[in-house]
């Protein structure tokens, strides 16, 4: 079966980058990415391809090359539908913030609105595909959907979670790991489809990486990949407050175990906490299945990875307040980076927000600089939170333009995010402008202690 017109519903983090590069590599393949956020659609549009919604390295050279060659943005979601032969499904799956399930379900009402959307507007057979991720056994609730309508059009409905991170979303779909298939093998048809869709990825993966599997394996072997991800850094994280009471150092501590070829380097660097949008809502996600299959133990195990994390967040904000004379009140401090981490202007559940959110309600002043995170944003998520009125966000917190502006007669500096360039700050012309003592607190282990140390910092690192 040859594949020439891709729809993808979902214009987002992962819809954007991966049909750019299915698009790029494909090129023969039209790719129209459909959103009903209009906004969205229109940046993507954007003629200054530097302008695209979303920040990736490399993302918006592919967009330059493939945009109105093969690669399409539209907001007319329905002819997208109807002329597609394939649909990747991409929308949002965040955690539900209201009824059975609250706080720890996944919110599938934008996934059901597009297979009702589909099963209307279909007139020819599809591949419907789950990109975004979600609660094993979601393709059964799709088929019934789809198979409603008895117009005699018929599905194949494949899951192929996907595994990019963001900040390398580039370089992760052009090299990924692995790219896993899960479908219907039992039949003709359902084969015929898994096969399609391999063919699309085999343009530029190579054939073993790309795994099939039947479709409950590939819906839970996502859940299960984020969480075993975020498992590491909660269990690194734990490490870091038993360093900071016994003299060892969490860097030395995560390169002797990660030399264990059983263990291996990846994914154990101490922070202040695990921020994006995935980890707490596919683990919160993992936690409410086990429950609603009464595997209490299994449920508990997962919700730890979560408790742990929020744990960190709350400590390192508590350690500053301590530190600082038990006080913050009326105190400026300067936050440096609020994206959940580097290379992204993504901030959802960034540790950042929290953090901020704590020293708020101790009264401090806070001013944010982060280089690829708009003010509006900064506000919109404390806003978010609900914790204090948007005014009282607003004269309580100043986002600037530049690290040396924040840090003007600061208490203290609070580093959250570990972008490159916080390196090569000019440190002696920061201790300068501040306040002093100046205190200096690196969430990430991103600063090189000794010189801080040597400058006069008051210095603070987590897990050492
Ligand atoms: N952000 C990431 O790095 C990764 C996300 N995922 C998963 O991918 C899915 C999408 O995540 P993101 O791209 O980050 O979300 P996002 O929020 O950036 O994008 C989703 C887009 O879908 C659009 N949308 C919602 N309902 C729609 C509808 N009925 N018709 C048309 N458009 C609709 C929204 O307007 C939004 O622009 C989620 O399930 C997430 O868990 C998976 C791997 C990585
Ligand atoms: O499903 C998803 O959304 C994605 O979630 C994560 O990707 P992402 O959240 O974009 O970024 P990560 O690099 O995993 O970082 C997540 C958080 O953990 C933190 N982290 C990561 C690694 C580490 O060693 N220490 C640490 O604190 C990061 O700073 C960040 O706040 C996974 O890595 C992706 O494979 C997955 O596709």
């Amino acid at each position: 079966m040859e594949i020439r017109n891709i729809c993808c519903i979902g214009a987002g983090y992962v819809g954007g980058p991966t049909m750019a590069v299915i698009a790029q590599k494909c090129p023969k393949v039209k790719v129209t990415v459909v959103d009903i956020n209009e906004k969205r659609i229109k940046q993507w549009n954007n003629p200054d391809v530097e302008k695209i919604p979303i920040y990736e390295p490399g993302l918006s050279e592919i967009v330059k090359e493939a945009r109105g060659r093969n690669l399409f943005f539209s907001t007319d979601v329905d002819k997208a539908i109807d002329e597609a032969d394939m649909i990747f499904i991409s929308v949002n799956t965040p955690t539900k913030t209201y009824g059975i399930g609250k706080g720890m379900a996944a919110d599938l009402k934008w996934i059901e609105l597009c297979a009702r959307q589909i099963a209307e507007v279909s007139k020819t057979d599809k591949i419907v595909i789950e990109k975004s991720t979600l609660p094993v056994r979601t393709a059964a609730a799709l088929r019934d959907i789809l198979d409603s309508t008895g117009n005699g059009v018929k599905y194949q409905i494949l899951s192929n979670p996907e595994f990019l991170a963001e900040g390398t979303a580039v370089e992760d779909l052009r090299n990924p790991d692995r790219v896993l298939i899960g479908g219907n093998i039992d039949t003709e048809e359902g084969r015929e489809a898994m096969e399609a869709l391999v063919n699309i990825y085999a343009s530029w993966v190579p054939r073993e990486k790309i795994l099939t599997t039947n479709v409950w394996s590939s819906e839970l072997s996502k859940l299960t990949a984020n969480a075993f991800l975020a498992q590491r850094v909660s269990s690194i994280n734990a490490m870091s407050e038993l360093c900071e009471k016994t003299g060892a150092d969490i860097n030395e501590v995560s390169k002797a175990i990660g030399m264990d070829s059983r263990i291996g380097p990846k994914f154990l660097k101490a922070s202040v906490g695990f921020g994006g949008s995935c980890f707490q809502k596919d683990i919160l996600n993992l936690v409410y299945i086990a429950r609603t299959f009464n595997l209490k133990e299994v449920a508990d195990y997962w919700e730890q990875v979560i408790l742990m994390n929020d744990h960190q967040k709350r400590r390192f904000a508590a350690n500053m307040v301590q530190t600082m004379y038990n006080t913050v009140a009326g105190k400026k401090i300067a936050i440096l980076g609020w994206a959940f981490k580097k290379d992204t202007n993504d901030t959802r559940e960034s540790a950042a927000i929290y953090v901020a959110d704590y020293l708020l309600n101790e009264q401090a002043e806070i001013v944010v600089y982060d280089p690829k995170v708009t003010e509006e944003q900064v506000y919109s998520d404390l806003d978010y939170l609900g914790s204090r009125s948007g005014d009282a966000n607003r004269q309580a917190v100043t986002v600037v333009d530049s690290p040396y502006e924040a840090c003007e007669d600061a208490h203290a500096i609070a580093v959250l995010t570990e972008w490159d360039e916080f390196k090569e700050l000019d440190w002696q012309k920061l201790y300068d402008q501040m306040l002093k003592p100046a205190f200096l607190f690196d969430g990430r282990r991103l600063l090189e202690p000794k010189t801080k140390k040597d400058i006069g910092f008051e210095f603070y690192a987590i897990g050492n």
